[in-house]
């Protein structure tokens, strides 16, 4: 029997117990769970299907294209469905992270750690050896190789995409026999994919396409309401409560949103000794939860991306040539490098470059914080 939370608040100066919980299994609400139920995406599922069924009879897929704003289930559909098709002899699927990978040479290296269990060099090793060796273990064991690029905005942030399409493409070229099929994941809305590649991979590369739309405010509700029967001891979270994250949620667009805010509101609640969530603690967790992904975007920068956001944060709404005259007093980089990182940091919506005409002496841009510059500080 659980003890009665007023009495453990009076006894414990207004905590829970270390082993009362709202929660029944807190790890669902974190980000590396891949849910049971995965509901609302039945068409986007049977696409993928289409084009991969092949590579389970021994054959090249289809190459596919997923697509849609951030937090509408693309990865979580590749991992489903890698998943499946890991269990199955002849087929390799792996999922390569261009976030974290975001090279040629680096999407190569998940792959051969897949195939030989171990990671390659991270340098004194020739990209043409690490594709050689593992084109031939694909040939020698008769596996096709299925690899989802996710979140492959960050190889053409990189300028790395069309090189590694290019040699995933034409593997059956360069090493006869070889079987790849090439799913892209992206989830930058304004890159149009097909158009940014070179002509020579665009002739090659005609993806079967999934869309991915933001789920409406029923089908947040729904899946937030299974992660909370998962997750949540019952009637720890009542349906007003659920209710009022959701509504929140649809207006983000991002389920992430959802799912850290239910977490934070339960700890929220413990905080205050309640045994139930009630609409207080989501009020109290809403803001950190709707910067999510503000949080997330700025812990995957590079030293010189941040030092730039910084500097723009500095200079708001500045133009380009002064925010670089800044930048280059902080760092050594020249301004063919610096148009790329701001670049990069307009693309990832952390900030917005404008072109503004300036009477008379051409066009500039400026160059404004997307979000509240207070925000961005306290994660720089
Ligand atoms: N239909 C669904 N049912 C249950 N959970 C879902 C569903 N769709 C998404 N999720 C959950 O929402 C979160 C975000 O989903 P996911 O990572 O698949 O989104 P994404 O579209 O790949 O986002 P990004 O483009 O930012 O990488 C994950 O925690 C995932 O478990």
């Amino acid at each position: 029997m659980r003890t009665h939370v007023s009495a453990m608040a009076d006894d414990s100066g207004g905590m829970l117990s270390w082993d009362e919980s709202v929660f029944r299994d807190e790890h669902v609400f974190e980000i590396d769970y891949v849910p049971d139920a995965f509901r609302h995406r039945e068409s986007q599922l049977q696409t993928l299907q289409y084009a991969l069924r092949p590579a389970v009879r021994g054959n090249r897929p289809l190459n596919a294209m997923v697509r849609g704003p951030p937090g509408t289930g693309k990865t979580t559909a590749i991992q489903k469905l890698f998943g499946e098709l890991g269990g199955r002899p002849g087929v390799r699927p792996v999922r390569v992270n261009c976030q974290v990978d975001a090279t040629r040479y680096g999407v190569f290296s998940r792959v051969f750690q897949s195939i030989f269990d171990y990671e390659p060099p991270s340098s004194g090793v020739s990209f043409k050896k690490l594709f050689g060796q593992v084109a031939d273990r694909l040939v020698d064991e008769e596996e096709v190789l299925v690899v989802a690029l996710d979140d492959v905005n960050y190889l053409f942030y990189e300028n790395e995409a069309s090189d590694t399409l290019y040699s995933l493409l034409r593997a059956h070229e360069t090493h006869p026999g070889a079987k790849v099929g090439v799913v892209l994941v992206c989830s930058d809305t304004d890159l149009d994919v097909i158009e940014a590649l070179d002509g020579r991979v665009q002739s090659v590369f005609r993806p079967e396409e999934a869309y991915f739309p933001v789920y409406d405010r029923e089908e947040v509700a729904d899946i937030l309401g299974e992660r909370v029967r998962v997750g949540f001891r019952d009637g720890a979270l009542p349906m007003n409560v659920l209710d009022r994250v959701a509504e929140q949620t649809a207006e983000a667009g991002d389920l992430r949103v959802g799912i850290d805010m239910l977490r934070r509101a339960g700890l929220h609640a413990e905080s205050r000794a309640s045994e139930t969530v009630a609409i207080e603690d989501v009020e109290a967790v809403s803001e950190r939860a709707r910067n999510h992904r503000l949080t997330r975007d700025i812990e995957t920068l590079s030293d010189a991306e941040r030092e730039l956001l910084g500097t723009i944060a500095d200079h708001d709404g500045g133009r380009a040539g002064d925010v670089y005259d800044a930048f280059a007093d902080r760092t050594d980089l020249g301004y063919t490098r610096y148009t790329e990182l701001v670049n990069k940091l307009d693309r990832l919506d952390l900030i917005d470059a404008r072109y503004e005409s300036l009477e008379g002496r051409g066009r500039s841009r400026t160059l404004t914080l997307a979000h509240d510059a207070e925000a961005v500080e306290r994660r720089l």
